[in-house]
């Protein structure tokens, strides 16, 4: 299924290659950098897998905890919400940018309510306080829902000015609300992340901000959190899969891992040049063909008919070129 978001960098036409070089067997599935979530929608859960998604991003992780867990609420906020225009955007964006109601905004409020009441006051007002935050949450992921949707390329920033009814995405976000019953979605850091849920049978798959193109999105990401997360990564038990853009840095930076040179058509770029390509590379520290190898015979049979076996995978050498060049 697709996701109920646009999110840049969203690898909704890069998916259907990431799927095939999954590892055979794996326990728990985590998607680090989750954004859209545009892979984790596309994959079938499996019973007994556990599945987390995660983004240091906080107000898509309160989107997606919202959509999970209190549908009518956000759907009933949506409504309410007034009809697309440039206005509304600005509000949206200072409503989003001032984040009134965050953790910490809470529980100094809480903290300050103790000091000035009674205590039976006191439990009185601590019980309207966090029932005013939880709303807030909810008030919070309509505006940033609404924010994605009516912005440029889904970048949150420039009004798109496109006529957009958000009443009509509400089957999506039913859908992935029931998608995500059973999705852990966390708000770390993707080093926290990893260390936290790392196993024998962990498979992480990761789809950082593209070298060079950090500035895209809201949380930061600097060039020493490319080496953080290629060390993070070095030392995991488990199984890991990166997509990155195809760049000399990169392939240095994952030399001695598996590296697999993949082109897809870019949205942005297509919408000013057709057909312009754009080079991504898929980099694990498995065998990529485990999947492929352990299928029955007549399976590999029809993939290779269908084009599957011109796939160029190879073991990177120190530089990060292909040994044969
Ligand atoms: C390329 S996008 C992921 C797109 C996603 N795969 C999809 O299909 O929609 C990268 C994401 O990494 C998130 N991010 C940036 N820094 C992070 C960090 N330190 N830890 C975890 N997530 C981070 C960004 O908020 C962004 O949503």
């Amino acid at each position: 299924m697709n996701s109920f978001i646009s999110w840049i960098g969203g690898k909704k036409a890069l998916r259907k290659i990431i799927y095939r070089f999954f590892p055979k067997d794996y326990g728990r599935y985590i998607e680090v950098f989750g954004g859209g979530g545009w892979v984790l929608f596309g994959r079938k859960p499996k019973r007994g897998t556990m599945e987390v998604y995660n983004d240091f991003n906080s107000n898509l992780t309160n989107l997606f905890c919202c959509v999970k867990n209190r549908t009518w609420e956000f759907l009933r906020y949506l409504g309410f919400l007034p009809l697309n225009s440039r206005d509304e955007f600005r509000v949206l964006r200072k409503f989003i940018e001032k984040e009134e109601f965050t953790q910490e905004y809470l529980s100094e409020e809480l903290e300050l309510a103790q000091h000035n009441l009674s205590p039976p006051e006191f439990e009185d007002m601590r019980e309207l306080m966090l029932e005013n935050a939880k709303k807030s949450d909810v008030r919070r992921a309509a505006a940033f829902y609404k924010l994605i949707r009516y912005s440029y390329g889904s970048g949150c920033t420039s009004y798109s000015c496109q006529p957009c009814d958000v009443r009509k995405t509400f089957f999506l976000i039913w859908e992935a609300s029931r998608r995500l019953t059973d999705t852990v979605v966390e708000n770390k850091d993707f080093e926290a992340l990893i260390r936290q849920y790392d196993r024998d049978n962990a498979f992480f798959y990761c789809d950082p901000p593209y070298y060079e193109t950090e500035g895209h999105y809201a949380v930061v990401f600097r060039k020493s959190d490319h080496v953080r997360l290629r060390d993070t990564l070095k030392s995991c038990r488990g199984k890991w899969m990166v997509s990155y853009n195809d760049c000399e840095y990169i392939r240095n930076l994952y030399a001695g891992f598996y590296i697999l040179s993949v082109t897809r058509l870019n949205n942005l770029a297509q919408r000013y040049d057709g057909g312009c390509e754009y080079p991504e590379v898929i980099i694990t520290n498995y065998d990529p063909k485990e999947r492929r190898n352990s299928e029955p015979m007549q399976l590999n049979l029809f993939n290779y008919e269908n084009g599957d076996d011109e796939d160029e995978w190879y073991r990177a050498d120190e530089m990060g070129q292909r040994p044969d060049l």
